[in-house]
């Protein structure tokens, strides 16, 4: 048990500010954290189950006196945030943030910074596809990697701190840049859920056809696109509205790839299929050797066939 910050502020009471609050009381890394949430009913429900130690009806008197302000909004109104709360920072506080796309975000916050705060952006690639209050959970940020990505001239001693923190939490902390970041996660993250809404919202067209069958009898595979196209609507589209230009990038590289495929079908060709995911089974393999898949289950490891 060891205080790292004396007063942290959550901004925005959802999945990543309440499995924030609950890992830092786990080991007891701040001294108070104070809460704010825009929805009435939001603050009610934190205030009901003890999430935060003080909950305030402005971001205002929620950051007042804080040495580390988390925002955990949606990406989209990370700049209206910052604007309305800058002048009540107080002097040598760390800004942060969650968010899952940090160039705009940047862009959008840092003409509100007041000169005194060390704004340096963070991003946990650890998440649910649940939201609100009540999802969250200590555990979520174990071994998982947390992003700093600090901006030009900023205070190493504030890094190394908010650094500190995320570790505490559980996380493995790297460092990177924003727009690597970005396009990092349109590959990893981004393109992968638009292509999962997209699958299930086909899939719910056909429903119509087929009386349910597409539900009754989903594999595993498109069980997993569900779960994903679960995910908040706002948060999501706030996602691809803002990393825009890396998501266009990499769903322009999809969809050449996808026509390729679909040619290969059409056309019968055996050996483009079949050398393509001889290819993406050996990048799946390469990735549990490595032991970079923390997830993945033991899927007869030790009996499986060179
Ligand atoms: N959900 C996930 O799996 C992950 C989310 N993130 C990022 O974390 C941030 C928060 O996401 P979640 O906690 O999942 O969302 P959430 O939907 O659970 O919580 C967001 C909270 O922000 C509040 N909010 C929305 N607009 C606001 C405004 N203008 N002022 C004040 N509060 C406002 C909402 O009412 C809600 O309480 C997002 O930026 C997201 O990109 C990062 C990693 C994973
Ligand atoms: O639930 C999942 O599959 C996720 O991919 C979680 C997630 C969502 C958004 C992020 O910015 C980081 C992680």
């Amino acid at each position: 048990m060891s205080v790292i910050y004396n007063r942290v502020a959550l901004i925005g009471l959802g999945l990543i500010a309440s499995s924030m609050f609950w890992a830092m009381k786990r080991r007891g890394l701040a001294g108070e954290v104070t809460g704010f949430a825009r929805s009435a009913e939001t603050r009610e429900t934190a205030r009901r189950i003890g999430l935060c130690d003080r909950v305030f009806d402005t971001a205002r008197e929620a950051v007042e006196g804080a040495d580390l302000v988390v925002l955990c909004v949606p990406v989209g109104v990370m700049g209206d945030v910052v604007a309305e709360i800058a002048s009540a920072l107080k002097p040598g506080a760390t800004l942060t943030d969650v968010g899952s796309v940090k160039r705009d975000v940047i862009e959008n916050v840092t003409p509100h910074l007041p000169e005194n705060v060390h704004f340096i952006p963070g991003h946990p690639i650890a998440g649910t596809e649940h939201s609100g209050p009540e999802s969250g959970f200590a555990e979520l940020f174990d071994n998982r990697w947390l992003l700093l990505v600090p901006v030009e001239g900023s205070d190493p001693d504030a890094i190394a701190r908010l650094r500190h923190l995320w570790e505490e939490i559980g996380s493995n902390v790297e460092e990177m840049e924003a727009e690597h970041h970005d396009l990092v996660l349109a590959v990893t993250s981004h393109a992968p859920h638009l292509i999962a809404y997209t699958m299930v919202g086909v899939a719910d067209d056909l429903r119509r056809v087929t009386d349910s069958e597409v539900i009754k009898y989903s594999a595993a595979g498109f069980r997993d696109f569900t779960r994903i196209a679960a995910s908040d609507p706002t948060m999501w589209r706030d996602v691809f509205l803002t990393n825009k230009d890396a998501t266009l990038e990499i769903l322009g590289r999809f969809t050449e790839e996808l026509f390729a495929l679909q040619r290969a079908i059409r056309t019968g060709d055996g050996e483009h299929l079949h050398d393509y995911f001889t290819r993406t089974r050996a990048i799946r393999r390469s990735i549990i050797e490595a032991g970079q898949d923390t997830d993945a289950p033991d899927f007869g490891r030790g009996k499986r066939s060179k």
